[in-house]
């Protein structure tokens, strides 16, 4: 059986594109953890399924690499959103929705040439309370909260974007030098993470911007995270090292997204672009 497929990545945070508005996909999990693999498969963070929505103009579904779901994607809802433009599927509308599982979000495309270039995506507001998130601690909001990893305390800051997060700000470590292929894991899977968790490694930089690394749930470093620089945004916030309602800017491997966070939403300008287009024997 032959699958057609679109690589597309935000900032470097790659995923597999599939278009279910004409193609059939039964168990998405295993699909993802064949397709993601770069060796036997076609490599990537993992996939995304572009369907029909009877509540906005399609829906997305996203599969990590080793085949959980996630419950949103902001790298890549910027790329459905490009899908769909490009592809004619949006009847050239600029303002355009997509259904996801934490919700549906609203997209403001910026386009040249019939092409769209970047979006920005009310990703909907910041989810702070622990039982939500969901983070095993007591309290209101888990902010500058201390935990132990390998008998060392760090200050973390939980944040939910429709999906968890583990924000936590260095002082004296550059992000670049912290080995999060040992590092990262240990919060992946840390017993207050009920359903695991997406951390972030940040530092602020002298003019105010932030630099992200991120371990995400369920497929490791990646080169970005959408959700995981809104939650650095707001977390950034939270801790008095951003004002809320002003454009920061998060620097990721892979390339910049414009954070601002407000008390109603947080929205994320960044960009989409597509890698090339393929088709798979299954
Ligand atoms: N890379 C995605 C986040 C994936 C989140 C996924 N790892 C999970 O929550 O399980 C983004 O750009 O927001």
């Amino acid at each position: 059986m032959k699958l057609s497929f679109t690589k597309m990545h935000g900032c470097g945070n790659n995923y597999i594109y599939i278009n279910c508005f004409d193609q059939k996909v039964t168990d998405p999990e295993k699909l993802s953890i064949a397709l993601s693999e770069p060796h036997f498969g076609i490599g990537g963070d993992g996939i995304i399924l572009i369907s029909p929505s009877d509540r906005a103009d399609a829906q997305m579904r996203i599969f990590n690499a080793d085949g959980s779901e996630g419950k949103m994607c902001g790298n890549g809802i910027r790329c459905v959103g490009k899908y769909l433009y490009d592809n004619g599927m949006v009847g050239g509308r600029t303002t355009i929705t997509i259904d996801t599982l934490s919700g549906v979000k609203t997209l403001e495309l910026n386009v040249r040439d019939g092409k769209m270039q970047t979006a920005r995506v009310d990703m909907g507001a910041a989810i702070l309370e622990p039982a939500k998130i969901p983070v095993n601690m007591a309290g209101s909001s888990v902010i500058d909260a201390p935990l132990v990893v390998d008998e060392k305390v760090y200050h973390v800051t939980c944040v939910s974007m429709g999906n968890p997060h583990c924000v936590i700000f260095f002082n004296e470590d550059d992000v670049d030098d912290l080995d999060l292929s040992r590092l990262g894991p240990k919060f992946e899977h840390h017993p207050l993470f009920p359903e695991r968790i997406n951390t972030e490694f940040v530092n602020v930089l002298p003019d105010g911007s932030l630099k992200m690394r991120v371990w995400e749930r369920g497929s490791g470093e990646t080169w970005a995270c959408g959700t995981g620089a809104c939650a650095t945004g707001v977390a950034a916030c939270l801790n008095g090292f951003c004002k809320p309602d002003t454009d920061i800017t998060v620097h990721l491997r892979g390339g910049d997204l414009t954070i601002r966070y407000t008390t109603e939403t947080v929205f994320m300008t960044g960009a989409a672009a597509t890698v090339f287009k393929g088709e798979i024997e299954l």
